[in-house]
């Protein structure tokens, strides 16, 4: 079942496109990473997936209903990270904890509130206006899960916080997707993004650019170099590799055929050639490719 199910949103501000019609399924249970440069519309979008700004046009369902007619009941059911993360500064940790389970009409679990402190390293007693960016940015995600939510929406969890902290977040987010909670987040770290998610769509300018499998970008694509005076270009093509950008004397391309193929062809036309490299696609390089292309479309 969809868990989001965005048709055609776009949002202006004024007569600039922040998003424009931009379409996106997150099915249940899935592990989804929003990736995009600095103001690619990402955070747009999930303030518009959440009702935060209203949208021009398109519509949003959350959960299976629309929004924004049934946003109590659904909201709930979710757990919401902002980018910039702002509570009461005079109140304490714990004491927001409690507010966000009295919201929820739930008691607390010493037992798991303990495990995320320990894990997040965050101190109840304090106030929250004195945390670090990256404090205050664990006591959201506390206060994000706390309720057991259906639906976990991240905007870029892991800012502020150090590397040991991020690969503890993702890892109890992957905890939280196996238990069955569909996780969306946006985030600029590709490596994490492509160590966990299960999908990822690509932003840019306010555009959707694309939606990968990240197990098929992983396993079947390779990358392969060819530097040299000669490079014989016609012959990449016709073994069915796609020329993603050709610099002088070097050109990259994908491959997604069996390799033998590949230095069969290379081999005789080695003479041109002073180095071949082939390695696997990472998120990185699908990142870039994307955007390569984006602009030669133009
Ligand atoms: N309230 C606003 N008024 C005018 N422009 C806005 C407003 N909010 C966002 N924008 C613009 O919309 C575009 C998309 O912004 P958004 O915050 O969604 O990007 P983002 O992908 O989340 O970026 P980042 O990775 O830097 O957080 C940017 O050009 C931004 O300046």
């Amino acid at each position: 079942m969809p868990v989001i199910e965005l048709n055609n949103i776009s949002k202006y501000f004024g007569k600039f496109a922040a998003v424009k019609e931009l379409s996106l399924v997150v099915e249940e249970g899935e592990f989804f990473g929003f990736i995009g440069p600095n103001g690619a519309g990402k955070s747009t979008t999930m303030n518009m997936i959440l009702n935060f700004i209203k949208r021009n046009g398109g519509s949003v369902k959350l959960l299976g209903q629309d929004m924004p007619g049934a946003d109590v009941v659904v909201k709930k059911k979710i757990g919401y990270v902002p980018s910039d993360v702002r509570f009461y500064p005079q109140l304490r940790v714990h004491d927001l904890i409690r507010y966000t389970l009295d919201f929820h009409h739930m008691k607390e679990d010493k037992q798991e509130l303990e495990h995320y402190c320990e894990l997040f390293e965050v101190d109840l007693k304090k106030k929250f206006g004195d945390l670090s960016l990256g404090n205050k940015k664990k006591v959201a995600v506390i206060c994000a899960m706390i309720h057991h939510p259906e639906l976990l929406i991240l905007d870029e969890p892991t800012n502020g916080l150090d590397p040991l902290m991020h690969a503890r977040l993702f890892r109890l987010m992957k905890e939280k997707q196996e238990q069955g909670t569909t996780v969306f987040l946006s985030s600029h770290n590709l490596k994490e993004v492509e160590d966990y998610c299960s999908k990822v769509a690509f932003i840019k300018a306010g555009h959707l650019i694309g939606v990968e499998d990240l197990t098929a970008i992983n396993k079947n694509v390779k990358i392969i170099t060819l530097k040299g005076e000669n490079l014989p270009l016609d012959q990449m093509k016709t073994i069915g590799a796609e020329l993603i950008k050709q610099g002088k004397n070097e050109a990259r391309f994908s491959y997604e055929k069996e390799l033998p193929l590949l230095f069969q062809t290379l081999s005789h036309m080695a003479h041109g050639l002073d180095d071949v490299t082939v390695d696997n696609r990472d998120l990185e390089e699908q990142f870039m490719s994307m955007y390569e292309n984006q602009e030669a479309a133009r």
